[in-house]
Formats: C-alpha cells, sequence, structure tokens
C-alpha cells in the first residue's frame, strides 16, 4: 500500500507540471475533452444495458414491432459511440504528443543544463542510459499514465452506474436455490464484487514478480543496446585490433540477460495468463448460473436475464480493472521508477556543483584566473592537485606538464566548472571566454561548417571566415567541403581533427584558450606552425597547453610541472620566468 501511495506521488509529481506549464491551455483542454468523451462512452453503455432488456423481451415476446424499433435504437446508439471512440483515440493522442514534446523539452534542458549529462555521469549514477529515459520512458509514461488514468476513472463511473442497475436487478431476479428465494439485497452486487475482489487478489499474487522483471527487462534491453553503439562507434579500432570475436562474446554475454529474463517473464506471464484468461472466461458463465433458478423459475424474462449478466459482466469487468490491466501498470511502475531515478539524478547532479564541499568557480573583477585553497579529489574522495595562491595571467603562454596520471586535464575540467569533487575556489575575469581543446575535439554529425564553429549556430560566421581558418590552419583542400554533412570525427585523421579545433579556436577567439594535448597527433613542424598561427592571430589570447613535447617549451612563457607531494599532486612553476609566482602547496 505505501509503495503504491509512493509510486502515486512520484507520478504525480512528474505529470503535473505540464498541466501547469505554458502548455496548460491545451493540455488541460484536450484531457477534459478526453475524459467528457470516456464519460459519455459509460452513458452510452448503460443505454445499451437497457435496451437488452427490451430487446431481448420482444425477441422472447416475438413482437415485430418493438423489435424494428429497437434495431433501430441500437444503430443510432452504435453510431454514437463509433464516432466519440474515434475522436476520444484522436483527442488522446493530440495530448499524448503535446505532453511528451514538453516533457522531453524539459528533461533536455536540464540533463543538458551547465554539464549536469557530464556530473550524472562522474557520479556513476543509477540513472544509466539516459538516452532511453528521455526517448522511450517520458512516450511510454505519457502513454500508460493517460490509458491507467482514463481506464481507472471509466472503471469508477461504469462501478457506480452498474452496480445501481444491478441493485436493481438484484431484487427482480433474487437469489434462489433449490426452489428456495433467500432476499439478500443486492446479491447479484455482492457476488460481483466478491468474485471481482478474489480475481484481484490471485493476479496480484501471482504477477506480482512481473513489476520487478519488467524494470530489468528495459534495463538489459537499454544495456544490450547501448553496447551495440559502442561498438558502431568503435568499430575502427574494433576492425584493427581484431577485436569481433571478444565483442561477439561481451555482446551474448548482455543478450544472454535478456534471454534468462524474458524466460523468467514468459513462465510468470504464462501463470498469470491461464489464470486470468480462466476468470475471464468463467465471468461469461457465472452470472447465468446466479439468475437462472429465477429464471427457470419464471421470475424474470430473458431479456431481464441478458441485462443482468450483462451489468454483472460491467461491474465485474471494472472491479477487475487491476486484473486486466495488470501488466500495463507493471511497466507503467518500472518507467515511473526509472524516470525518477533519471529526475533525482538530474537534481543530484545540479546541486552537487552548489555544495560547498566543492569546488566553487567564481568571478572575479581581474584579467587572470587565480586558483586559491584549491583541492582536487578523485570521485572516490581521494586527494589529487593541491594549488593555493596560484594565477595564470593575462596573455600569459604556460605549458602544464607532469606525469601522466596526475590529474592535468583534470585541472582543466576544474577551471571549466565542470568538475565538482573537491574544495577551494578558482576565481575567473568575469564574462572571460574560454575555449577547451581536447586531443579528440567534438564534431557534431552536419555539415563541416557546422562542425567547425560549434558551439555557435552555422551561420554565426560567414562561408569567408571559415574558409580562411581552415586554410591556415593547413586544410585548405576542405575549404570546398564545407557544405558537405558527414560524420566528421569519423573521416578525417586525428591530426586533422585536432586542426579543424585550431580552426574553431581562430574563429571564436576566445580570451582563455586551454589546449589538452590538442596538437599530439601533429608531426613536430606542423604543431610548430599551429602554435605560430595561433600567436599570430590570437595575440591577446592566454595559452594553457598540456602536453609533453619539448619542442613546446619555445612556444610558452613559462612551464609549470605537477609534482608528487605525498598523497597529492602540487603545481611547480620550472622556469625562471614564472619563478616570481610564489607557488602553491597543499589546501585543506
Ligand atoms: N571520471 C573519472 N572517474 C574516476 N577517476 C577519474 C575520472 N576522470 C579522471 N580520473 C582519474 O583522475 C586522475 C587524473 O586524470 P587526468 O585525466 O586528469 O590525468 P592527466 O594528468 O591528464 O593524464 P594524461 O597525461 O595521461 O592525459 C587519473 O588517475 C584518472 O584515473
Amino acid at each position: 500500500m505505501n509503495n503504491l501511495r509512493s509510486t502515486l506521488a512520484i507520478v504525480w509529481r512528474i505529470a503535473i507540471p505540464y498541466f501547469r506549464s505554458e502548455d496548460k491551455v491545451a493540455g488541460r483542454s484536450l484531457l477534459a475533452a478526453v475524459i467528457a468523451i470516456e464519460l459519455s462512452l459509460v452513458a452510452i453503455d448503460v443505454l445499451v444495458n437497457q435496451w437488452y432488456n427490451r430487446f431481448y423481451n420482444a425477441l422472447q415476446d416475438r413482437n415485430w414491432s418493438t423489435f424494428t424499433w429497437e434495431l433501430g435504437v441500437f444503430i443510432v446508439l452504435a453510431s454514437v459511440s463509433v464516432a466519440l471512440s474515434v475522436y476520444q483515440l484522436y483527442l488522446n493522442q493530440w495530448l499524448q504528443i503535446r505532453w511528451r514534446q514538453w516533457m522531453t523539452r524539459v528533461y533536455l534542458s536540464q540533463w543538458l543544463d551547465r554539464a549536469n549529462h557530464y556530473r550524472m555521469q562522474l557520479k556513476g549514477d543509477a540513472a544509466d542510459n539516459p538516452d532511453q529515459r528521455i526517448a522511450d520512458d517520458v512516450q511510454m509514461f505519457v502513454e500508460k499514465t493517460l490509458s491507467i488514468t482514463i481506464g481507472l476513472l471509466s472503471s469508477i463511473v461504469t462501478l457506480a452506474s452498474f452496480v445501481v442497475i444491478l441493485w436493481g436487478l438484484s431484487e427482480a431476479a433474487p437469489l434462489t436455490i433449490g426452489g428456495q428465494e433467500f432476499a439478500i439485497p443486492g446479491y447479484l452486487v455482492w457476488a460481483a464484487l466478491i468474485y471481482a475482489i478474489f480475481g484481484t487478489a490471485l493476479t496480484h499474487w501471482i504477477g506480482s514478480p512481473l513489476v520487478n522483471l519488467s524494470f530489468q527487462q528495459q534495463r538489459f534491453e537499454a544495456d544490450f543496446r547501448f553496447n551495440l553503439v559502442r561498438v558502431r562507434e568503435n568499430s575502427e579500432q574494433i576492425a584493427l585490433l581484431r577485436g569481433e570475436h571478444a565483442e561477439r562474446g561481451r555482446l551474448m554475454d548482455r543478450f544472454g540477460s535478456v534471454i534468462d529474463n524474458w524466460y523468467n517473464i514468459m513462465s510468470r506471464t504464462k501463470r498469470l495468463t491461464a489464470f486470468t484468461a480462466s476468470y475471464s472466461q468463467a465471468a461469461v458463465i457465472f452470472p447465468f448460473i446466479l439468475t437462472a433458478p429465477a429464471y427457470f423459475a419464471g421470475k424474470i424474462q430473458l431479456g431481464g436475464m441478458l441485462q443482468t449478466s450483462s451489468a454483472f459482466g460491467s461491474v465485474q469487468k471494472a472491479l477487475s480493472f487491476f486484473v486486466s490491466a495488470y501488466r500495463t501498470l507493471a511497466d507503467w511502475r518500472a518507467i515511473v521508477a526509472r524516470l525518477d531515478g533519471f529526475e533525482m539524478s538530474i537534481e543530484s547532479a545540479a546541486t552537487l556543483s552548489s555544495e560547498p564541499q566543492t569546488v566553487g568557480v567564481v568571478d572575479h573583477a581581474g584579467d587572470s584566473i587565480e586558483l586559491a585553497q584549491l583541492l582536487l579529489k578523485l570521485p572516490n574522495g581521494l586527494p589529487l592537485i593541491a594549488a593555493d595562491g596560484f594565477s595564470i595571467k593575462s596573455s600569459e603562454r604556460t605549458l602544464l606538464t607532469g606525469p601522466s596520471g596526475a590529474g592535468k586535464s583534470t585541472l582543466f575540467r576544474a577551471i571549466a566548472g565542470v568538475w565538482p569533487f573537491g574544495s577551494g575556489a578558482i576565481s575567473v575575469p568575469a564574462h572571460a571566454k574560454l575555449m577547451m581543446l581536447p586531443q579528440r575535439p567534438y564534431f557534431p554529425i552536419g555539415t563541416l561548417q557546422a562542425a567547425i564553429v560549434y558551439p555557435a549556430a552555422p551561420d554565426s560566421f560567414s562561408v569567408e571566415q571559415v574558409k580562411d581558418a581552415v586554410a591556415a590552419v593547413g586544410l585548405p583542400q576542405l575549404a570546398d567541403r564545407l557544405d558537405e554533412d558527414a560524420h566528421w570525427n569519423r573521416m578525417l585523421s586525428l591530426g586533422e581533427q585536432q586542426r579543424l579545433g585550431m580552426a574553431r579556436a581562430l574563429l571564436h577567439g576566445p580570451q582563455y584558450l586551454f589546449l589538452d594535448e590538442a596538437t599530439a597527433s601533429l608531426d613536430e613542424p606542423s604543431e610548430a606552425r599551429l602554435y605560430r598561427v595561433i600567436a599570430e592571430r590570437l595575440p591577446q589570447t592566454t595559452v594553457v597547453s598540456i602536453g609533453h613535447r619539448s619542442t613546446l617549451h619555445d612556444f610558452h612563457d613559462r612551464k609549470v610541472e605537477l609534482i608528487r607531494e605525498g598523497d597529492r599532486f602540487t603545481l611547480r612553476p620550472t622556469t625562471p620566468a614564472a619563478a616570481a609566482d610564489a607557488p602553491t602547496g597543499g589546501a585543506e
């Protein structure tokens, strides 16, 4: 019960913001229309139920004129019901797509807000595969929430209407056992109630493991899909390493979990279907067994008996809502749990950056970057880098070196404001434009122009500007292909990608440019040429490079090294030019 209450609270929290959003007028109107149509359909069911009585009595009495009249009544009722059903589905689908569109927009903006997506990965949170949450789960959540809510509402209204009818019919066809009448008020209602409770309890007992199985199934499927995508993305390396055999093994292992879980679902579903199918078959005959003695004793007519059977069917169906919707409910709870996990994970990633015990990146009025009492840590809490009183002055060119794994890239991540683990402060000039260029720059799939100028809009630079930048970094042959659509990360060599990364920097002209082994794949003369281009075209830009080649020294004013001190690394300027910068040291 507590479980159900907490699921409903989560559903409310996830579902209600749409109906309070800027699209609330459309959302509420569509929902109201769908509900109104559902209620009208229940009213038509009530009319059809009364029609049963008149129609079958006319048949039993061989009354031709009533029979033809009732046929006409049925045609009218059936036509209205068809029209309402068509529009109910249409409006329901319309509501679904608007609701889904809104939720997708909100989730996308929260997930992509201020590096939340990256922090979520760092935390290794429960929200594995955000793509599944945003693409599939939102769609299923909207669809199932609507179908369950409307189904539940319809069941309640049907129940209320038909309980009244069935109560009346209980008087007309009193319970007769062995020729003796028993005056139990509303006995048909009680019979339907007991029948449904028995059905629901047994269904829950047999079907409850399906909730968890369904949750697991979706997880295994997403995991399998994710690994397929990884193979596709790394296909070149896998082919070069002849890793196909290993990949096949790994993928089949993951698929094995999909299959094993599926067998469990199959065997559970088999038991559940055996029960629900027998249960609904028995429901056909059960009301006839109850009313047959009264019919054969001549107390009710055929019409009354059929009306009772139909009303019993409606009450029983409404009461057994959970029986028939069990699989849907199981899937729905799994989806709700996943979306809840996703929301929590976004929230904790968002709060992580603002917790006191995290690295704070703050704006200041000066024009240098200052590290004060900074201690960067690994996600597991172990210290990595300590720095205090260290500054990166405007227009200065710094080369950062240090052993592999010392935390050079992590320091860049912290300055960019995406590495939360640790304490202390990094002051960055207010409104300064920082740009990080990694060893493997990211290019979105699309035109070459859009890929180069990313993250700016494709048309924020003129074709001439882009051509000029591409030529400056030594790729004039690409200047005529700016309109070409491709997966550039896959098509270009790493060296070419690094040159295009530099072209991106030339176009954006940041005040601070952080090059994390951004030219490591180029030969030394090409690397030197690129550094010269940067110096000529971006003379005001402060450059901080991570690199291992000694040839890089010529292009930097000072060298700073990460040196191990105890359990952490500290920043040590190692050239005379920088010696004035009193270093560094621990901060805890
Ligand atoms: N997402 C992460 N989760 C856990 N540990 C991480 C994560 N990212 C980096 N680390 C760890 O932080 C340490 C520093 O990594 P970083 O990439 O900053 O090193 P680096 O000095 O740039 O190394 P290299 O010169 O080899 O590129 C490494 O021990 C690495 O394993």
